[in-house]
């Protein structure tokens, strides 16, 4: 290759890779790789300036905005950061910084480089105005409404010295444990899991639904304040102040007199960083003084007096011993490597996961190959790599099973899926136990007093073969049954039924009864029907009877199911036991219908007519004016959409609510329109 089809080559690559994760929220390949191929292309355009194209993405912040949001100029541009992952190229760094200040002595301040999405957040006169992306640094998208459902992120600042117009700027990102627990939910109701937390919050805040954004609990972290007027003298003192105002510092910023107080910062975060509840990858490394800093200025693509110091993903080797493969609540299969225990980042590490059969072909490991593990921005360590030069004879291919390894059916693979299934959905043990692991969770039947291996025992003892079995449970038959579990550990563990503990099950299990029709459906474990899947699903029909009745085209009209959610309960009521099961549950005393007041009707005029309001009303109460639109014929809504008729302002109404219905087009009334509309 010529240097100048190299050039071509890494511009085209590099483009590319921008495009995937900034648009479409994918890393095709590490952070570590893209900046390497980033620094050899750098190299050769110093080398070969002829060569250089104008779409070279050392020139330019990496992003680009949106088609689907309204863009936004920046009053400040929003830069990247050099990056590196040396020590000797920090030292440059500082070498460079001193020159630049023809040795007047500085200070540096030092913040955990938080691996998320940078956003702008614009106050005016105290109040929240705009919320932006970097999009390509001039230019970006305006997520206003996404970003009000960030909880630590005010609404408006009460503090009266804050500057009329100012613009703070931070690491929208999401917590590692929503993380897990998305993923748990969705691995639950048979979704496909997020890849990591950058790129799942980074989908997130591109997301048109605001409602679905505050569903997953966002946070920021604040890092910059902006204004015209300098009130500042140093970063340090606009990071106590963004403090004092309600922002959300991060507590874990520090004050270094010099580049070798820097090294122990680094040092010191290494592995501390891992204790953090979200994902790092590096620290950021900033000269303390406004003026030093303008004094330093910027590049085209990053400033002058600040530095990133990236941590190359902690990686450790060792072998795999063996391949545990899981069977989930949905039948999917998932492979679990076991491996010889070693230290990475602090832990002790056994088990990797490898996902499904498409990444252990993609990684080409064999059986008691030495691998590559590292620690990412998840929980569980991931396998990276095979170790090509300690392969031996011992080293033997995987052979994906073709059989369930709990129950012996054949596995199937549904179209354009990863993961292999156990059809067997009824008699394959796994499946039926994490049935009732589902049935009894709290957000669904709350019989939690069932969990530890109780359910596991009452299965063993064939007491239950499907949670409608529950409910004819007795004490007499409970009572005095015993089962020693070892651990993985050899570590023994009675679970045992005493009088007390026969006692809380089952209370728990009568009181459940209670629990709302929609905890029923969730409990039921239909496939992708999660809490608030089942929360529409039973606001729309009301009763099991009407759900269990309505034709698929009905159920796939239902507000956020779609077909995709209606085949899926379509198929799950065709089933003739599972009619059985709901007949039982219903023998049982469960709640299969919403207990939503009679409604009197009062007239048909908002027939087929979906409502939403916002603010208070000077005639009605929220109550009451939800009990007008049902009265009349009309349909409360939970959210804006295109689904939606009309929207009713009332007084302090939500601006967020108002942008929104004014993007989609959706009519405003007010309370009298509301009112004449009624006919009274
Ligand atoms: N894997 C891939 O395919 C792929 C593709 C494109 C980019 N990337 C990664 O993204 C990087 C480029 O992204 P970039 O231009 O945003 O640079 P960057 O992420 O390396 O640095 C700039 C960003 O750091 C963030 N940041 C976090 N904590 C901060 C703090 N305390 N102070 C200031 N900023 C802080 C801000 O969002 C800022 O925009 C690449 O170096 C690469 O690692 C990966
Ligand atoms: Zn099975």
């Amino acid at each position: 290759m010529t240097p100048q089809q190299h050039i071509i080559e890494l511009t085209d690559r590099l483009n590319r890779y921008n495009y995937q994760y900034y648009q479409n929220s994918i890393s095709e390949v590490d952070d570590y790789t893209f900046d390497q191929l980033l620094q050899e292309l750098t190299k050769l355009e110093k080398q070969y300036p002829e060569y250089v194209r104008p779409d070279s993405p050392t020139a330019r912040v990496g992003g680009t905005v949106s088609k689907e949001f309204a863009s936004v100029y920046h009053r400040f541009p929003m830069l990247s950061l050099g990056n590196t992952y040396s020590e000797e190229d920090l030292i440059e760094f500082d070498n460079r910084v001193r020159k630049g200040l023809r040795d007047e002595p500085f200070e540096y301040i030092c913040e955990l480089k938080f691996d998320g999405v940078a956003l702008s957040m614009t106050y005016e006169n105290g109040l929240l105005v705009q919320g932006a992306t970097r999009g390509d640094g001039v230019r970006g998208d305006d997520i206003t409404n996404n970003i009000r459902t960030i909880r630590t992120i005010p609404l408006r600042v009460h503090d009266t010295s804050v500057p009329p117009l100012f613009e703070v700027r931070g690491e929208g990102f999401l917590p590692l444990a929503e993380f897990e627990r998305i993923n748990k939910e969705r691995d639950d109701i048979g979704e496909p899991l997020l890849a990591n937390p950058r790129n799942a919050a980074s989908g997130t805040f591109k997301q048109q639904n605001s409602a679905a954004v505050a569903q997953r609990r966002l946070d920021c972290y604040l890092y910059s304040f902006l204004s015209e007027e300098t009130i500042f003298q140093t970063h340090e003192d606009s990071l106590i102040a963004m403090k004092n105002w309600g922002f959300n510092v991060s507590p874990t910023w520090r004050k270094c007199a010099d580049i070798r107080e820097v090294m122990l910062y680094i040092n010191e975060w290494d592995t501390k960083r891992f204790d953090l509840p979200l994902g790092t990858d590096g620290i950021v490394v900033k000269v303390n003084r406004y003026d030093q800093q303008r004094e330093l200025g910027f590049t085209a693509k990053s400033p002058r007096w600040a530095i990133a110091f990236k941590y190359k993903a902690q990686a450790a080797s060792t072998t795999l011993n063996g391949i545990q493969y899981q069977v989930g609540r949905t039948g999917a299969v998932t492979p679990v490597a076991m491996l010889t225990p070693v230290l990475l980042a602090g832990t002790v590490v056994k088990r990797a996961s490898l996902h499904n059969a498409n990444e252990i072909e993609r990684l080409g490991v064999m059986m008691h190959d030495t691998v590559f593990v590292e620690k990412g921005g998840e929980i569980i360590p991931k396998i990276t790599g095979v170790d090509l030069t300690k392969r031996t004879d011992a080293s033997q291919p995987i052979r994906y099973p073709t059989e369930c390894p709990a129950c012996g059916t054949p596995l199937v693979r549904r179209e354009k899926e990863a993961h292999f299934y156990c059809p067997n959905e009824k008699g394959c043990p796994p499946q039926r136990q994490a049935r009732f692991e589902h049935f009894i969770q709290r957000r669904a039947m709350n019989i939690e007093s069932l969990g530890e291996g109780k359910i596991e025992l009452l299965i063993d003892r064939r007491l239950v073969l499907t949670p409608a079995d529950l409910y004819d449970l007795t004490a007499d038959q409970l009572l005095g049954i015993e089962k020693i579990f070892m651990d993985e550990a050899g570590k023994k563990r009675i679970v045992s039924f005493r009088e007390k503990t026969v006692e809380n099950i089952l209370t728990a299990i009568e009181r459940s009864k209670a629990q709302p029709f929609s905890n029923v459906l969730f409990a039921l474990g239909i496939r992708y029907v999660g809490n608030t899947t089942a929360e529409r699903v039973t606001d729309y029909f009301g009763s099991m009877d009407a759900l269990m009745h309505a034709p698929f085209e009905t159920l796939a009209n239902v507000p956020d199911v779609g077909p995709r959610i209606a085949q899926s309960l379509a198929d799950w009521f065709a089933d003739a036991d599972n009619r059985v099961y709901i007949e039982r549950l219903q023998a049982a005393g469960l709640q299969l219908v919403t207990d939503r007041k009679e409604v009197v009707r009062e007239g048909d005029a908002l027939t087929d007519k979906t409502f939403l309001y916002t603010g208070t009303f000077v005639n009605f109460s929220r109550e009451e004016l939800e009990a007008k639109i049902a009265a009349h014929g009309g349909r409360l809504l939970s959210g804006i959409s295109k689904k939606l008729n009309y929207l009713i302002i009332g007084e302090n109404a939500g601006p967020s609510k108002i942008a929104k219905a004014e993007k989609l087009n959706v009519p405003m009334i007010g309370e009298d329109e509301f009112v004449a509309m009624m006919g009274e």
